[in-house]
């Protein structure tokens, strides 16, 4: 059995793997184990899953200074979005998320049918989204990647970071039948530059938090920079690689140049938890909301890439 500090909430929980019935035996206690006694509760996976992604959408949200996006400052490059949207929209998003993880857990296996499943109730959660927010689409982006990672978990749950991703992956590559082509921002900057965009990034295990934004959490974490710090740090190394649509979408090849030099240029002055990395860090937040770019798709991954650095290891 192994503890679980979800610090700062001050929640702390001990799991333990899912058993048959897909229910994960949790001690639920306020403070530390060893000086008060937990209570053990029955609490089904699925819920479980749903409460991880969440929490990573709304430590995606907090984090700050995130160049271009949404945060705790104010709301970035974007008009339309603030940052309790974005809470209201990743609380409402919990009981999709559960129901993904829950069909996953019903269906059983990798497959069209499991795709399928995730496809509608992947639109339904984007008709919540919506409905939440007054019409902004606060996570399109991330229903996606993480309903996907929640299934992926939810069919194996002793599966570590790497095999969770790769097989979301999978899951992404299966037809759902009842997609509609809609002329979405990714579809037509995917046709304009030829690009991959978020369904690529999926089909491939995605590579950008696999390769980059993992790798450069533990390292920076390993490197003794707060957790916060090693979050940023993580969300630039996917900026420095990442096809955004987002940014393609609003500011063009120039802005998604000037995301990935700028995000380079701030991991190689030592990340955001030096100094010299901060000063890089200010101009390119500035930069960014000068060309009215903001690195969307890469703050869905992060997400991901949180959602993945827990369940990877329940
Ligand atoms: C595949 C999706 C993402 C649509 O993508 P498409 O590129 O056509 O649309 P859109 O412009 O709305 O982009 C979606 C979002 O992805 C994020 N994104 C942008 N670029 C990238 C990238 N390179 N990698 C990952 N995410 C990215 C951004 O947040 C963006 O807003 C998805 O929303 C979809 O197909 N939804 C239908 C319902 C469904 O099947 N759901 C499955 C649930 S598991
Ligand atoms: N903190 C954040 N701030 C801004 N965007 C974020 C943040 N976290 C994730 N995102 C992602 O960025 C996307 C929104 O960016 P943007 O408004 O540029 O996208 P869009 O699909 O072009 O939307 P619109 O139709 O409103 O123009 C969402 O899909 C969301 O998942």
């Amino acid at each position: 059995m192994k503890a679980l500090d979800l610090q700062p909430r001050g929640i702390l929980r001990e799991h333990r793997n899912s058993d048959a019935s897909g229910s994960c035996a949790i001690l639920v206690g306020a403070g530390s184990p060893a000086k008060r006694p937990a209570q053990a509760t029955e609490f089904p996976l699925a819920d479980h899953l749903a409460d991880l992604a969440v929490e990573a959408l709304i430590d995606e949200a907090d984090l700050s200074p995130k160049p271009g996006l949404v945060d705790r400052r104010g709301n970035g490059a974007h008009h339309d979005m603030t940052l309790a949207l974005m809470h209201a929209s990743a609380l409402a998003l919990w009981p999709c998320l559960r129901n993904m993880a829950e069909a996953a857990q019903a269906i059983g296996t990798l497959g069209q049918p499991l795709r399928a499943t995730l496809g509608q109730l992947g639109r339904e959660g984007e008709a919540v989204m919506l409905a939440a927010t007054g019409g902004v689409n606060t996570h399109r982006g991330a229903i996606w990647a993480l309903g996907l990672l929640v299934a992926s978990k939810a069919l194996d749950t002793q599966a570590d970071t790497n095999t969770l991703a790769a097989r979301a992956g999978r899951i992404a590559l299966f037809d759902d039948p009842a997609m509609t082509t809609q002329d979405s921002h990714g579809l037509q900057v995917r046709r304009r530059y030829g690009t991959g965009g978020a369904r690529e990034q999926a089909q491939q295990g995605f590579p950008a938090v696999i390769g980059h934004g993992l790798p450069q959490l533990q390292r920076s974490r390993a490197a003794g920079a707060s957790e916060p710090h090693a979050r940023l740090d993580a969300l630039l190394a996917i900026m420095a690689v990442l096809n955004d649509t987002c940014v393609l979408w609003r500011s063009g090849p120039a802005g998604l140049a000037a995301v990935q030099h700028g995000a380079r240029t701030v991991l190689s002055e030592g990340g955001s938890a030096t100094l010299a990395g901060r000063r890089q860090l200010r101009r390119l937040d500035q930069h960014l909301l000068h060309l009215n770019a903001s690195p969307g798709g890469a703050a869905d991954l992060l997400a991901a890439c949180l959602f993945l650095d827990k369940a990877g290891s329940l």
